[in-house]
């Protein structure tokens, strides 16, 4: 059976401009991305976990159209993917809702692109504002709805178009604890009635565990597909407290155990990039100086 989602070999390659003052400028290639394969089935939740700026991501953007690979290629249903398109939601860590559209306007946006006409544009908006647990907030504005309620109007959004694959970049890391674990299971019970592919990223073990199918994590820049771990449980959303079974908690240890070196070197970058552009503005501006 071909895969859903088939990324194979994919490189991401940018060309960063360094600052060294006023001196010359140039542009360093910076590998983001290195031989990433992985398969994602129809209807799979597909979890994608690594450390601070691993290219989490830019995989996703990737994955969108919004940028293409420098190397390797991502076939959707067998077809590679050439730009954005409907067939993909995604749901951003921001809400990226419009701040002068109504909830049920912001829901029917991507169905107006897809010239569904009014009445059941409507009809269709209304549901999945249903489904996200919203009903009665129809008319409200974003700047009148919590964090929470406008995540779930940004999945509305999404899954109202009905797309394939649903593209989620760390959707629920600006919640408060609270509301983060509410949208988790929504989200689960969502994915049990609509049955989408799901690929979702996040910086969060615990989140991942839950969520996951299957959990694939990376190593730290440039990101590659380190190791990808089963997730065994079958009925997550009736288990009533999941996250202390002792499964659960074994997996939490595995993914940390393949992490924290991750975590380690990817501290470890960014100190040294702060250091080095430290060290580049400190001999720009001496530069300047005797000049
Ligand atoms: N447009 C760009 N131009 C240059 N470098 C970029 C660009 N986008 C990302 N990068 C670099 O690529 C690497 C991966 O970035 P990316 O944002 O994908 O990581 P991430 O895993 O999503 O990070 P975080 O978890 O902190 O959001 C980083 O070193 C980043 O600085």
């Amino acid at each position: 059976m071909t895969a859903k989602i088939s990324i194979q070999q994919v490189q991401k390659t940018f060309r960063v401009k360094r600052n060294l003052g006023h001196l010359k400028e140039e542009a360093q290639p910076v590998s983001a991305l290195q031989d990433i394969n992985l398969d994602v089935k129809q209807g799979e939740f597909m979890v994608i976990v690594g450390p601070s700026g691993c290219g989490k991501s830019t995989l996703l953007d990737l994955l969108a159209g919004l940028t293409k690979p420098s190397g390797g290629q991502i076939l959707l249903d067998g077809k590679p993917i050439t730009g954005p398109n409907l067939d993909r939601g995604i749901v951003f860590q921001q809400y990226a809702l419009f701040p002068w559209k109504t909830a049920l306007a912001n829901v029917e946006f991507g169905l107006e692109t897809k010239g569904v006409p009014r009445k059941e544009r409507r009809a269709i908006a209304q549901q999945f504002i249903r489904l996200v647990g919203l009903a009665g907030f129809e008319n409200r504005y974003p700047h009148e709805l919590s964090g929470g309620m406008k995540q779930r109007i940004a999945i509305a959004r999404s899954l109202a178009y009905d797309p394939d694959v649903l593209l989620m970049d760390e959707p629920f890391a600006a919640l408060d604890a609270q509301t983060r674990e509410t949208l988790q299971s929504e989200l689960l019970r969502i994915w049990e009635a609509t049955r989408k592919t799901i690929i979702f990223i996040t910086h969060g073990i615990e989140e991942a565990v839950y969520l996951g199918q299957r959990v694939a994590v990376m190593t730290s820049r440039p990101g590659r597909i380190k190791e990808v771990i089963d997730i065994p449980f079958e009925a997550r959303t009736s288990e009533e407290d999941l996250r202390s079974n002792p499964e659960f908690v074994k997996l939490r240890h595995r993914i940390w155990d393949l992490l924290k070196d991750e975590v380690h070197k990817a501290q470890e970058q960014e100190i040294s990039k702060s250091l080095q552009a430290g060290h580049l503005k400190s001999n720009g501006k001496g530069a300047a100086e005797h000049g």
